[in-house]
């Protein structure tokens, strides 16, 4: 039941800050001096590339001396402290400049290559130290590449191209067919009712026609081989093996994001359901209730057990994701409670990126169903919002139903209603599972029904069984490593934490990885699941990890750790297929918009619309159209106000999903289809 980000005192409007939302765990009413505040403050002008950490002494052998082979014009220089560039008949200015990007590049790279290679490159790129650094970096990354391992004993089974199948749209309207969305083709999805799965080969998009702009996608492609065997390299170990000899005999970890519309019921379910479970005590429980009492908030006692904060409680409302953890027959699950608010979407967002599976919570008093659903509530928004950030499985607690006498009419009412919007959000039938119970009585959450109205015509499962049913997603162990993150935080002993969940790979205590965007090296001093140290942690974990090498100001809120060697790409443009929602005014070119990626929010632009597609087919309809309408699909390029960690979503499903905001709206989502090279 931890949550680090405080967010108290704040007044949230649709225009506010969303800095302060996704800022550091720092306690706002707590005067600072301009200095300490400096800590807290993010500056990105002071980023340490100490990249020199990752040139291994042997790669940097074999870049010199392949380097010596293929370029025999090059001068042979010696290492600069006896350097003589006389020979090389330059311009007082252009020693100077030599002089000074090979500081730079130093600075960098440190002293780990002689300075002929460096001179070389900087004079090979007219003085540009970024050119000469992104020349010495890929002449490394080549040299790698072009190594081979003798025989890899492992297969790598991680890095399939996906086959992109058709999947329902997301849209708020009708959609008679699916379009598309990638999709990893293996996963098991939904409960174990059955599955009906039928891949189908990706047609040609614009973006196979479109211009010949240079992406990082293809660069990567190329590095393919590398990517995965340098991890067969370092991973002596089998990855999967590693994964069932820790986990092997363990319940697997689930992930569930409770979403509704605000007052749903969400926290009240959750809160009954740990108290029957045992995880919250008597003495705890008679102690919210009597407190509660005393602010006249007594229906909230339930509540109180995932909304910890004075405001909160107060309030009477989840403003941030409360956790909590239990066990079912077959699981552990980590239950994250989302705020249903329509003020508190981010925080929503950020927690539903962390979840495997859904519980979306509806209320059935009349009325209220009709509220959150009918009447533009957070009910539709937010199971739009799951699926678009990937979730397929859900489960839809029909709550409050003590409120209606336990009636089957109503309860067949909204299940009706929701069956076919769900559809049409891109669910399947066979992932989703309604189940009617009552958060305050505690009816059907753990038990079999009592209430007699209830039993005359309910024989299914109770809540827990139902999320017990959920299936684990694969979790992506071989891949390189990959960690979003959602919190920087002050541990208690020295160094600072991180939280977030691994995407891709694995993360073992005292292992080097790299802080994107900013790419510095840093060490994992130690890691945590759920509070409780561990060595070891995998894809599908939430973990919090101490770091040690990096500054903590020079970490932020949607920052990716990423594998040293493959490294996360990072750029500030690329390329997304769209569904757009709901828009006042069309989007056009240079369309202002609030790019939701993981944790991260960043102001951004669309800075072409390349082509308009069928939402049911996904075929172009239009080439570089000008504008898009309610319930478009189009391809579009997104600029954004500076770099950030993003993956195509054929490669990492979850960092190659984006979320477009306008004042508090969400006004489409998108998956990563390229990246191009800033
Ligand atoms: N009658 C009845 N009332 C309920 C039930 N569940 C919750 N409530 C009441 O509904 C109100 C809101 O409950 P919460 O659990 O705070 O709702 P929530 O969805 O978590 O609210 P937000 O997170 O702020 O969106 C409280 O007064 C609860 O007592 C239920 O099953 N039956």
């Amino acid at each position: 039941m931890a949550r680090h980000r405080n967010i108290r005192n704040r007044s949230y409007s649709d225009d506010y800050d969303y800095e302060d939302v996704y800022g550091h765990s720092v306690e706002d009413d707590v005067c600072l001096s301009p200095s300490e505040a400096a800590q807290f403050l993010y500056d990105r002008s002071r980023n340490q590339h100490a990249i020199s950490q990752f040139l291994k002494s042997d790669d940097i052998l074999e870049e010199s001396e392949h380097d010596d082979d293929v370029d025999n014009t090059r001068p042979n220089f010696e290492r600069r402290e006896s350097m003589d560039l006389r020979g090389l008949n330059l311009s007082e200015d252009d020693e100077t400049k030599l002089m000074s990007c090979l500081d730079e590049l130093r600075n960098v790279l440190g002293d780990t290559l002689s300075d002929s290679i460096l001179v070389h490159e900087v004079l090979k790129h007219k003085f540009d130290y970024s050119k000469a650094l992104d020349g010495i970096l890929n002449n490394n990354k080549q040299e790698n590449a072009n190594f081979k391992p003798e025989k890899p004993k492992v297969v790598i089974d991680s890095a399939p191209i996906p086959i992109l199948e058709k999947a329902p749209i997301i849209s708020t309207i009708s959609v008679d067919k699916p379009i598309l969305i990638a999709s990893k083709p293996e996963a098991v999805k939904g409960f174990k009712i059955n599955d009906d799965t039928s891949p189908n080969s990706r047609p040609q998009t614009p973006r196979d026609q479109s211009p010949a702009v240079e992406r990082i996608s293809s660069r990567n492609d190329n590095f393919d081989e590398l990517r995965f065997t340098s991890k067969v390299k370092e991973n002596k170990v089998d990855p999967h093996t590693k994964f069932s000899n820790e986990r092997g005999s363990d319940k697997e970890y689930l992930y569930i994001v409770v979403i509704g519309h605000v007052d749903a019921g969400k926290s009240t379910l959750m809160g009954h359901l740990l108290c029957e479970l045992g995880e919250v005590s008597k003495r705890t429980l008679h102690k919210y209730e009597q407190e509660s009492k005393k602010i006249g908030k007594q229906s909230f006692m339930y509540a109180w057990v995932l909304d910890e904060t004075g405001e909160e409680r107060v309030r009477g409302i989840t403003m941030d994701i409360g956790r909590a953890q239990f066990e079912t027959k077959t699981k552990k699950v980590i239950i994250l409670d989302a705020p249903g608010h329509a003020d508190f979407i981010p925080n929503m967002i950020t927690g539903a990126g962390q979840a495997d599976v859904a519980l979306l919570v509806v209320d059935a008093t009349r009325g209220e169903f009709e509220s959150g659903f009918d009447l533009g509530g957070q009910t539709r928004e937010h199971a739009l919002l799951v699926r678009s950030l990937g979730v397929n499985q859900l489960a839809v607690a029909v709550n409050k139903l003590d409120t209606t006498n336990w009636s089957q009419e109503r309860f067949n009412e909204i299940v009706k209603k929701l069956k076919v919007f769900l559809k049409q959000a891109g669910f399947k039938d066979s992932d989703v599972t309604f189940v009617p119970c009552s958060g305050l009585t505690g009816e059907n959450l753990v038990k079999p029904p009592s209430e007699p109205e209830l039993l005359e015509w309910y024989k299914g499962p109770n809540l827990l069984e139902v999320i017990d049913k959920f299936n684990v997603p694969e979790r992506p162990v071989s891949k390189p490593l990959r960690m979003s993150i959602n919190d920087v935080f002050k541990g208690t002993g020295s160094g600072f934490c991180v939280a977030g969940r691994i995407e891709n790979g694995i993360l073992n205590k005292g292992d080097k990885i790299l802080v994107c965007p900013s790419k510095e090296t840093a060490e994992v001093r130690n890691l945590a699941i759920n509070e409780l140290s561990t060595n070891i942690a995998f894809a599908g974990d939430q973990v919090s990890v101490t770091l040690s090498g990096v500054e903590m100001q020079n970490v932020s809120v949607g920052y990716v750790l990423s594998d040293p060697v493959n490294i996360v790409p990072v750029t500030s443009h690329f390329e997304a297929r769209l569904v757009v929602f709901n828009v006042k005014v069309p989007i056009t070119k240079g369309y202002p918009v609030l790019l939701h990626h993981q944790s991260l929010v960043e102001s951004a632009h669309i800075s072409k619309l390349k082509a308009l597609l069928n939402k049911s087919t996904g075929e172009l309809l239009k080439k570089k159209p000008r504008c898009l309408g309610n319930n478009s699909v189009a391809v579009v390029d997104i600029k954004v106000c500076r770099p950030i960690c993003i993956e195509r979503y054929k490669d990492v499903k979850e960092l190659g999903r984006v979320m477009l905001r306008v004042s508090g709206v969400t006004i489409a989502a998108g998956l990563v289809t390229d990246i191009y090279v800033d």
